[in-house]
């Protein structure tokens, strides 16, 4: 397996500072700045990070076990698994067996210089051992990949729904912590390739490398144990193999924390610069503006002033490594391989009669010795390797363990399934709440209550926090200080399941899934996702029948294609493929442009949308299991007609259930409620019915008459 470089972050604690100057050494590689962390211990001894990593070997290796026994637990993977240990194991033994084959044939050779007669029997068995080696290892390896495609797929699926499950499971705080992000990402290694099937191929290289090492050394013990001064040329082949792995050694200890970074003003621009070319999200403003001569113009400044040093990180710093190859050694390590050819030669001149070793088994073992040597190098070399490797599966696996920060409850919610229907009684109790890693307040000693099948209102300006007490209703996240109380006990105490089961909520920034409208409605109530009479009598509420009628594939359009199409040379007249434009660039896609864009719709339609996905969950069922409805702004993208039917539609449609909008409109809803909330500064600053608060005189009746004024 190809040595990987240590890019990704670690899991390791404690932190990394390339200010450090007694810790970290810095080098300047073209425009950016490399920073690499000289190791703590043992410093100056050579192979201390060796030592390092076989400890981190040692730690990890229970899991290699644990992924071993899950591989094995895999539908069909244990005959597969056999078969491609097998065949490798047979794999690394053949070369030796091609050495033996060839020890025989220099010995026929020599007897045949020296007594002119050849065992043609023998000759013919090798010639025809050789040629059956040659076939079988054409057929093992044959055998090798046939195994291998279907195993490896067998090991992708079986870990993906592995990180599907680990990540589905993760609540909002949890999974926006960078933290677990991090730990998420090094889960899943750049590449394409999954964890498990990097780990079968180390596997199995290091089970070949140890069988063609052992198998080799026997073949040399073989060969020296018949000549006289074997052992002093087998000792001196070694030392020059050895040497010439030394000098590798050299190059590719290098340090396993490091990071760059770079600060050059030229070089960050002229990304800019490409990426505002190449990336169609700013090609309206390049046209627009007149950009394009600019651009060009500062672009090219930019490469003449940046010359030999303008270059990717790893380019430069591959360069660099390869310049710095060119030492000592490399210049001895060539007439240092041919002393022992010289030193046979100067025994041969010195002493004829008793030549110690045929010139033809001198070959013989210098070359067992070189390969000896290269494959314990790489045993050694791959420890590094071996390590990251251990080091992902743990991470793997620890995924699936990352605790979620809102714990859940044991009560069921609710107690009485019958009573949901008279809908739930709400309360907050001197709630605040900061969101996690800000310093400000969202929330601030927020008390209100609201009765069951009651209607409430939440009005005020920008970020005054009326988002965040819906987000705590649903527990997305849970408050610092104070209670919620749902039918007069704490949320903290339900199960989430339940809870999230009886409250259905609409959110301000709602997205769309990458799946069909009629799956999108469909989500909103994932036990009936099949029944259509359900999916379309919602979209029909929600206002988005009409539209949804009007697309070529109504309910099963795609509203953005979680799969892009794959086009080769098609001719440039060809328009459309699949059904769907084509996108000649694929730039559209790498611009992060969804195909809704290519659809068509509106933001009001994708509202309505929205809309018709709630109501699939609480208000289209017959029995019904929601008893408390939440909508942030979700008349924000309609037109006042629109608007006014769908409070017009909520409100004959919520029955008993209680409701609780977000909104920056006064009057439609506002009037009809039977409690608002005027929220400014993440504080409720006044709270009453309509009347009430027009009567009082404030804030909220300051502005009902600014925007009634604005619409006479
Ligand atoms: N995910 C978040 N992380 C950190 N701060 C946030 C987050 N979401 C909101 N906030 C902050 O919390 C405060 C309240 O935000 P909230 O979204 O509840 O306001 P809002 O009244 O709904 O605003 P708007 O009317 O614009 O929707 C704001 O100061 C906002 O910047």
């Amino acid at each position: 397996m190809a040595r990987r470089r240590r890019a990704a972050l670690s899991d390791k604690p404690g932190t990394f500072d390339p200010e450090d100057r007694s810790r970290v050494k810095h080098t300047k590689v073209g425009v950016w700045d490399l920073y690499e962390e000289i190791p703590r211990e043992l410093e100056h001894v050579p192979g201390a990070s060796r030592i390092e990593q076989i400890l981190e070997i040692k730690q990890n290796s229970p899991y290699l076990w644990r992924m071993m026994k899950d591989i094995a637990s895999i539908r069909s993977c244990w005959f597969l698994l056999c078969t491609y240990a097998l065949v490798h194991f047979i794999l690394s033994l053949l070369p030796a067996v091609n050495l033996w084959f060839s020890g025989q044939m220099l010995t026929i050779v020599q007897t045949a210089v020296e007594t002119r007669t050849v065992d043609r029997q023998l000759l013919l068995r090798i010639a025809a051992g050789r040629i059956g080696t040659m076939t079988l290892q054409r057929f093992l390896r044959l055998c090798s990949s046939r195994a291998q495609v279907p195993l490896e797929r067998r090991l992708k699926q079986h870990f993906t729904q592995h990180i599907f499950r680990a990540r589905a499971r993760l609540d909002l705080p949890t999974f926006d912590d960078p933290a677990v992000q991090r730990q998420l990402g090094g889960a899943t290694p750049p590449g394409g390739r999954t964890v498990a099937a990097q780990t079968l191929r180390m596997s199995t290289d290091l089970m070949s490398a140890c069988v063609y090492v052992t198998s080799q050394l026997g073949v040399l013990v073989n060969v020296l144990r018949e000549q006289e001064d074997g052992p002093l040329l087998a000792a001196l082949m070694l030392g020059a193999a050895f040497l010439e792995h030394v000098h590798n050694l050299g190059q590719l200890t290098t340090a396993r924390v490091w990071a760059a970074t770079t600060k050059n003003d030229d070089y960050l621009r002229m990304q800019g610069y490409k990426r505002i070319v190449n990336d169609p999200e700013h090609r309206k403003e390049l046209i627009a503006g007149n950009l394009a001569e600019y651009l060009i113009s500062q672009f090219v400044a930019a490469t003449r002033r940046l010359g030999d040093d303008d270059g990717d990180f790893r380019e430069l710093n591959t360069e660099r490594v390869m310049r710095g190859r060119f030492h000592l050694i490399s210049f001895l390590k060539g007439p240092l391989g041919q002393l022992p050819q010289i030193i046979f030669t100067l025994r041969a001149a010195q002493r004829p009669a008793s030549i110690p070793v045929s010139l033809a088994s001198l070959q013989l073992i210098q070359s067992t010795a070189n390969n000896f040597t290269w494959e314990l190098y790489k045993i050694y070399e791959r420890t590094a390797s071996i390590a990251e490797q251990l080091a992902d599966i743990r991470k793997l696996y620890n995924i699936a363990e990352i605790p979620n920060k809102i714990t859940d409850g044991t009560a069921p919610f609710p107690e009485d399934t019958q009573k949901i229907r008279a809908g739930i009684e709400l309360e907050f109790r001197n709630v605040s709440f900061r969101y996690p890693g800000a310093d400000i307040y969202a929330l601030q000693n927020i008390s209100f209550k609201l009765l069951a099948g009651q209607l409430c209102v939440i009005v005020g300006s920008n970020g005054s926090g009326k988002s965040t007490i819906l987000k705590l209703i649903i527990r997305l996240y849970d408050p610092e200080e104070g209670q919620i109380l749902l039918d007069g006990k704490d949320i903290r105490a339900f199960k989430l399941q339940d809870l999230r089961q009886a409250i259905s909520v609409l959110f301000q920034d709602y997205t769309h899934f990458p799946l069909s409208i009629r799956d999108n409605i469909a989500l909103g109530d994932p036990e009936h996702a099949s029944d259509n009479a359900r999916i379309e009598r919602a979209a029909e509420l929600g206002g988005a029948s009409e539209f949804i009628g009007r697309l070529p594939d109504g309910l099963d359009t795609y509203l953005e294609r979680p799969v892009q199409d794959y086009y080769g040379d098609i001719p440039a007249g060809t328009h459309s493929l699949f059904g769907r434009k084509v996108d000649y660039g694929a730039l559209r896609a790498a611009g992060g442009m969804s195909s809704t864009a290519n659809l068509g719709l509106s933001g009001g339609q994708m509202q309505r949308l929205a809309v018709a996905r709630t109501f699939m969950r609480s208000v289209v069922s017959d029995e019904p299991k929601v008893g408390l409805l939440l909508f942030d702004e979700p008349s924000a993208s309609l037109d006042p007609t629109a608007e006014h039917d769908l409070f017009v539609r909520l409100r004959e449609l919520r029955n008993n259930k209680t409701m609780l909008f977000s909104s920056h409109r006064f009057g439609n809803l506002t009037r009809h409620a039977d409690i608002i909330l005027y929220m400014n500064d993440s504080v409720i600053v006044e709270s009453g019915t309509h009347e009430q608060l027009l009567a009082h005189g404030g804030e909220y009746a300051r502005i009902w008459k600014l925007q009634a004024q604005a619409f006479l």
